[in-house]
């Protein structure tokens, strides 16, 4: 906490005062009380982060822990998710949890069951549904259109569209039925917006869950439960790498920052979405693209 008179507000961060000003001790603008403790935005959070193995999803289980929420890490690949809970501080897999311990969970977010099952081990861990889930689980089968196969569609609509369907279902029915309140942020992709060489199956899918956030966000406000979509730009990890070095070479000449992005970038905005911070924000799409199709 920055003592009273030393210029800094409640974050520590200078204050903009004019040069030779001295904040007068009684008489600095009242600094939020701040203890440790009220640092923590989502000290009191369950958070369920859905492809939590990697790149994005690793990096927003990160940043909610940090801000002191419990971490409920799921993802297709166990090894992975379980990496994620370690690099957090947590012991357990879901068989040995203790309670409010951060916790690995596996599921594949395009089966209906697995989802299903996925909100009963999670709420069995922690005796209450999560306040926060953040889907991030995503892939992609990059191909031209005319080249494109038919699982190619499907496979990235049923992990990117109906994934995000099925964990957005079952945690708003575990929340209305417990009568909690929460925040839901769906991962769509700058490309929902402008499509993109390559992607139609991944645009598609990036596209559908804005309408679906949206939407949700519409039934759902009633029940104080709140849905934003985050639409990344190009971000360095696992899943850009396999993009062609010279496309990387020309995207990056299109950003007005003129650098990709990092995973912690589109963990900021998420945690501000998770928060109360943003409490009467729900059905927006917020943009982490460095400027990149504005
Ligand atoms: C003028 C360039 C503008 C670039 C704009 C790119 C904007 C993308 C913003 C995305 C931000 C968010 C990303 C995200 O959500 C996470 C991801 O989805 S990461 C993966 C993104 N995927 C792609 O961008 C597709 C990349 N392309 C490919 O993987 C392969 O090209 C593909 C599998 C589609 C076909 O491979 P192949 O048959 O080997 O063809 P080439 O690779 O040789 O390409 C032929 C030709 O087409 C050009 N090209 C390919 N992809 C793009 C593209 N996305 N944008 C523009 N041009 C593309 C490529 O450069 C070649 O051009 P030549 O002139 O013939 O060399
Ligand atoms: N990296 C980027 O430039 C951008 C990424 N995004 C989106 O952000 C999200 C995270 O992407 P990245 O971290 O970059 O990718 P990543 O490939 O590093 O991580 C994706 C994670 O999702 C998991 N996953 C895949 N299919 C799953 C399934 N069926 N069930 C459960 N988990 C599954 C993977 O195991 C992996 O751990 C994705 O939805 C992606 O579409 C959006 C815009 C830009």
């Amino acid at each position: 906490m920055a003592p009273r008179g030393s210029g800094l507000d409640w974050r520590g961060c200078a204050l903009a005062t004019p040069p030779g000003w001295d904040w007068p001790s009684a008489g600095c603008p009242p600094a939020r009380p701040l203890d440790m403790a009220s640092q923590l935005r989502l000290r009191s959070a369950l958070a369920l982060v859905t492809g939590a193995g990697s790149g994005i999803g690793r990096a927003v289980s990160v940043r909610l822990a940090k801000e002191g929420a419990t971490v409920a890490a799921c993802d297709l690949d166990r090894a992975a998710a379980c990496e994620t809970v370690w690099l957090l501080g947590g012991q357990g897999s879901e068989k040995v949890a203790p309670g409010g311990a951060h916790t690995a969970f596996q599921a594949d977010v395009s089966e209906a069951g697995a989802v299903r099952r996925l909100l009963e081990q999670v709420q069995a861990c922690f005796s209450r549904p999560p306040s926060v889930v953040v889907s991030c689980a995503g892939l992609t089968r990059d191909e031209f259109l005319l080249r494109m196969s038919e699982d190619d569609w499907d496979r990235v609509i049923a992990v990117n569209l109906k994934g995000i369907f099925l964990v957005t279902q079952a945690a708003a029915q575990a929340l209305v039925s417990s009568g909690c309140r929460g925040s839901i942020i769906n991962i769509s992709s700058i490309v929902g917006k402008v499509g993109n060489v390559g992607q139609t199956n991944y645009a598609a899918s990036k596209a559908g869950v804005i309408g679906l956030t949206q939407t949700a966000a519409r039934e759902l406000g009633r029940h104080g439960i709140r849905c934003n979509s985050v639409l990344p730009g190009f971000i360095t990890t696992p899943m850009t790498q396999k993009v062609p070095q010279k496309v990387l070479d020309k995207v990056i000449g299109m950003i007005p920052m003129g650098h990709l992005g990092d995973p912690e970038d589109v963990a900021d905005a998420v945690t501000f979405l998770a928060s109360e911070d943003s409490g009467y924000i729900t059905g927006a799409s917020v943009e982490v693209t460095g400027g990149l199709f504005m």
